[in-house]
């Protein structure tokens, strides 16, 4: 830890650095301007007759003041050119490390040149800031930073953050800014916290469940993760009242774009709208239409007859009731969450799961609790939710480790200095997400998957956990996703004994290069289930009476009654 310290203070002395662009290529080329002037000097001075008068000592030393002044006065006009940021040439193959290995190539470059680094891109200067004490400013002085809407749009940069639907399907009432944007949140807000999120999550878990793993599954869950998630979200967002064939199709269209998202990571031409997602957007829409005309007449039925089938948190409701939106907006926004609420939260809470099925110990603890709170049947009583504190250690810890969303933009609205770097006006301003959470200043020992970090009662270190951006902008699915993520879970563990399969690795550091979120570069996270059903345990109360339970027993003291693939009690 100490020599972690040092670490941060050497990296405090910011090494700007200086990339090679298009543009920085001109202020390089003063070297031979300024040995040539020297000799013009000499030249000069001659012409005009005045070395004549001049030892060649004092010429020497007049020199070679002129020279060291001309540097000072050229590297000054230089930082203001190029907006304070200087240093060391770092060249093609620091950009290269960046755009193949993303945010792994991040954490080395920040390592090794500090807090704030510019690299050029096609599309200008892109300048990469990672976790400290000023992150937080970046977020909330608004005077300085804005969000910038087309950050997930701007393909074929360092910065292309392609999360290929949202930016093709444009609109979306996020994209507002100031006033407008925080009374559009202000509306909506109340969804986020839709006190269904959670039965909905595990009547999804366990539709998914009985139909695709059935007893005992081997293979990849993050395809099954991404469907509950989604068949939740719809749920919630449809107001109970889309059809299966909706249902069907939203899901069909999300899968397309996942494809098209996985097929082209990396090829530039894969950011192009085609006719075909035009079709896929309009049939979304299609499904916003048919639900937005079941809320309205059920506010109808409820105004007349002071009854109607509407849930007073649902979306669509919550919009049609302030009377701001258009129909359009709202199918919009509609779109817009079942693409946002889908992806993120499948890829985290899998990542979550397979870091603890590495680190068996964890998964037991977690097992354990999950047992103990809910001892009495198979069942996850939605109510009791909120007491599994190590499993939302856990979760927090999955979002620090393995962050889905890769970068966060800001737009600087006004020149400014952040860890003494000026930033210039109009400057693509990205928050490093994974070497902010892994930055070794911050986070002892940060390669390691470990809940007790986000223990309850302890205070997340400043700068150290930006998973969902933060500020006025930040993400609102948030609460959302921690009571899904938490319904997942432990809805898993208390259904399935969880190991990883010995003859499939998963390296969950990997993903694809060119993606917003870390979808892994295999495409999947695989893991090996076994239902815990048909086993029995007993335990003593504190009377000394012995209980029967139903689940795993992770205190090694259950009887199965059903051998499991992995032998006796299930380990
Ligand atoms: C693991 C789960 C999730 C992660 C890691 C995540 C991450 C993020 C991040 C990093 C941002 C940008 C924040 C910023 O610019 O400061 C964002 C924005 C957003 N997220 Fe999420 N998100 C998750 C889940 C969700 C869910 C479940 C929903 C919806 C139900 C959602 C809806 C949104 C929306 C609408 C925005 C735009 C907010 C704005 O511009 O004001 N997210 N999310």
């Amino acid at each position: 830890m100490k020599s972690d310290k040092k670490r941060w203070k050497a990296s405090q002395q910011i090494v700007h650095i200086l990339v090679k662009t298009r543009k920085s290529t001109q202020p390089l080329r003063v070297m031979p301007t300024l040995s040539q002037s020297f000799f013009n000097f000499n030249l000069s001075s001659r012409l005009l007759g005045v070395s004549s008068d001049l030892s060649p000592q004092t010429l020497l030393v007049v020199t070679l003041s002129f020279f060291t002044l001309s540097f000072f006065i050229l590297l000054k006009v230089n930082k203001r050119w190029r907006g304070g940021i200087v240093g060391p040439r770092v060249g093609d193959a620091l950009y290269k490390e960046v755009l193949e290995k993303r945010h792994h190539g991040m954490i080395s470059v920040h390592e090794k040149y500090g807090e704030v680094v510019s690299f050029p891109t096609p599309s200008g200067t892109v300048i990469f800031m990672r976790g400290n004490e000023e992150l937080e400013r970046v977020f909330t002085d608004t005077k300085y930073f804005a969000k910038n809407t087309d950050t997930w749009s701007a393909a074929g940069t360092v910065s292309d953050v392609n999360n290929l639907i949202q930016p093709m399907y444009k609109g979306s009432l996020f994209e507002t800014t100031g006033k407008e944007h925080n009374e559009n949140r202000k509306t909506i807000n109340p969804f986020f916290a839709h006190p269904l999120m959670i039965h909905s999550t595990i009547k999804a878990f366990n539709q998914y469940s009985d139909a695709r793993w059935g007893e005992e599954f081997t293979g990849d869950i993050l395809d099954d993760f991404h469907s509950i998630v989604k068949f939740a979200m719809v749920e919630l967002l449809g107001s109970y009242c889309l059809t299966e064939d909706d249902d069907a199709l939203l899901k069909r269209v999300i899968m397309h774009f996942v494809k098209k998202n996985v097929d082209g990571a990396g090829d530039e031409k894969a950011t192009l709208l085609t006719k075909k997602d035009e079709e896929m957007f309009l049939e979304m829409e299609a499904v916003a239409d048919r639900c937005l005309e079941h809320v309205k007449a059920e506010m109808t039925t409820k105004a007349n007859e002071g009854q109607g089938n509407v849930h007073e948190k649902g979306l669509v409701y919550l919009m049609l009731k302030s009377g701001k939106y258009s129909d359009q907006a709202i199918k919009e926004l509609f779109v817009n969450l079942v693409v946002a609420g889908g992806e993120t939260p499948a890829l985290a809470c899998c990542k979550t799961l397979a870091a603890m099925a590495q680190n068996p110990a964890i998964l037991e603890r977690a097992a354990q609790e999950v047992d103990d709170t809910f001892p009495a049947s198979a069942d996850i009583d939605p109510s009791k939710i909120d007491r599994l504190d190590y499993l939302d250690a856990c979760i927090m810890e999955g979002l620090r480790r393995y962050a889905p969303a890769t970068i966060v933009g800001r737009r600087v609205v006004k020149e400014t200095k952040v860890c003494g770097v000026t930033v210039p006006k109009d400057s693509n301003l990205q928050v490093s997400v994974h070497a902010a959470h892994m930055n070794p200043a911050v986070w002892d020992n940060p390669d390691a998957f470990n809940p007790e970090r986000f223990a309850k009662g302890k205070e997340i270190p400043k700068g150290g956990f930006v998973a969902f951006g933060l500020g006025g902008r930040a993400c609102p699915g948030k609460r959302a996703y921690m009571k899904m993520a938490k319904a997942i879970l432990a809805c898993m563990l208390k259904k399935y004994i969880v190991v990883e399969d010995p003859n499939t690795k998963n390296d969950l550091d990997s993903f694809m290069p060119n993606r917003f979120v870390a979808w892994p570069s295999e495409g999947h996270v695989t893991l090996k289930m076994v239902q815990r059903i048909n086993v029995n345990y007993t335990t003593k109360n504190n009377d000394g009476d012995v209980d029967t339970h139903f689940g795993a027993d992770f205190s090694r003291q259950f009887v199965p009654t059903r051998r499991s693939a992995f032998g006796g009690n299930g380990r």
